[in-house]
């Protein structure tokens, strides 16, 4: 089977119980979801181009001494020449590329802000995963808005109110798009688990505002 008929489109997906398509408000935070943002045929150049041009990076972070590889790869392009520090890591910002630029002028519009960097994940199996974290780095200011961006296999991102223990699961589908935005990185941690799954390959892309 070739690669651009792998993903299958949003339609018939399980839908994410408790979302609405849109604005989702919940207590200390909100964000919108658009699961077909993008249509399946610009969805599957995207992740095609993303996964060839891109130059993904094993890296890893510090742990008591140790070297920790992250389960999964990452790249960072951005149009500052600022490093990012996340996790005891300090990245320099690689230069757009065509299908970022693109990608980003699709989603402003929408976030209504302007993004000037974006941070990728490739999720190369069910085995790779991102843990509980909140994006609340000081270079990103007080409320700030972050635009996920994904292609290629769904999985489930979840998110849980640090207080109340509330948990939200939305499926991230193949061309969809979520904002955060308000309050919810002060109250909301998120993560994307593993799964025992035999899943395909994923990109996710989260643009953000670095002050
Ligand atoms: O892959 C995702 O949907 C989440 C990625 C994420 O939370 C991050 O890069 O900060
Ligand atoms: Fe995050």
């Amino acid at each position: 089977m070739d690669q651009l008929n792998m993903f299958g489109g949003s339609k018939g997906e399980m839908p994410s119980p408790k979302i609405h398509v849109g604005i989702n408000k919940v207590a200390n935070g909100e964000f919108c979801f658009f699961p077909s943002f993008f249509n399946k045929l610009e969805s599957d150049d995207f992740f095609q181009v993303l996964r060839k041009n891109i130059s993904w990076k094993q890296e890893s972070m510090n742990m008591y001494g140790k070297k920790i590889p992250f389960p999964r790869l990452t790249a960072w392009y951005g149009d500052q020449d600022k490093p990012y520090s996340f996790s005891g890591l300090t990245l320099k910002p690689q230069i757009w590329t065509n299908e970022l630029l693109e990608i980003r002028a699709r989603i402003e519009p929408v976030a209504n802000v302007r993004f000037n960097s974006v941070l990728l994940n490739l999720y190369r199996s069910g085995n790779d995963s991102i843990s509980w974290h909140t994006d609340a780095e000081k270079e990103l200011g007080i409320n700030p808005v972050i635009a996920s961006v994904n292609f290629g296999e769904t999985r489930t991102f979840q998110l849980r109110h640090i207080k109340t223990k509330e948990k939200i699961e939305i499926h991230l589908t193949h061309g969809s798009l979520l904002i955060m935005k308000g309050e919810t990185q002060h109250f909301w941690q998120h993560q994307i688990p593993k799964t025992s799954k035999v899943v395909r390959e994923r990109i996710n892309l989260t643009f953000r505002f670095l002050i």
